[in-house]
């Protein structure tokens, strides 16, 4: 038996401390982040000649390397079941993944954020230019999601299920429409079903 939702009336406008301790919101943001995440690649130019690990390349100066979040995420060496979303697999609070990956972290002036190029964990990117909005997107995100979750129930059309990735455009696309459905919680302000 799932946990009883309260009504949307009985649920208290949250502060800002109340939603940084999310935490089950913070779980299913980090794994979806994991699987689909928004920019799918990161791109430095090489300054210095590159060795290739394991291999005779070498990648000349002047040239530019992608790196994506995605090949990563979704490696079996890093993640048990790497393409299913199982958002328990993230502990409380910041972290680098399950399988003990480099948790390094740096503070930029906007709190601690882990910035290894090492971690498999990489939609925010890493290093100097890792994004600076990580917190911030979080916090939105959760806001959005406990808005609307505390208002209406939602689901998947079972017919299509979860759209497969598209990989065309700089940021990852839904292949073909993404459709749920949804209706408006009990107690929710008003009474017509969306
Ligand atoms: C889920 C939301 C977001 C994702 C997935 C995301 C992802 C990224 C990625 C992958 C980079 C490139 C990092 C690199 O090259 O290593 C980046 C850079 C950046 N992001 Fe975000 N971002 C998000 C939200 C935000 C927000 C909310 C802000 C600002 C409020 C922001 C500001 C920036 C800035 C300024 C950079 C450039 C940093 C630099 O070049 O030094 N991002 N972001």
């Amino acid at each position: 038996m799932g946990r009883e939702i309260p009504a949307a009336a009985d649920l208290p406008v949250p502060e800002y401390d109340d939603v940084k301790a999310f935490d089950v919101l913070d779980r299913i943001v980090r794994e979806t982040l994991r699987i689909r995440p928004p920019l799918v690649q990161v791109m430095r130019k090489v300054i210095t000649p590159i060795a290739v690990p394991n291999t005779n390349y070498v990648i000349p100066a002047g040239n530019y390397i992608v790196a994506s979040p995605v090949a990563s995420a979704t490696d079996e060496k890093y993640y048990t079941n790497a393409e299913d979303w199982v958002p328990s697999r993230w502990g409380a609070g910041e972290g680098d993944g399950e399988d003990g990956q480099d948790k390094a972290t740096t503070d930029y002036g906007f709190g601690a954020t882990t910035t290894s190029a090492r971690s498999p964990m990489l939609p925010f990117g890493a290093g100097r230019h890792r994004c600076i909005g990580e917190q911030f997107a979080y916090l939105q995100i959760k806001t959005i999601l406990y808005v609307l979750l505390s208002r209406f129930e939602f689901s998947l059309d079972p017919k299509r299920g979860m759209p497969e990735r598209n990989y065309n455009s700089m940021v990852m696309l839904p292949e073909g429409p993404a459709l749920c459905r949804y209706k408006r919680r009990a107690g929710s302000s008003t009474s017509s079903a969306a």
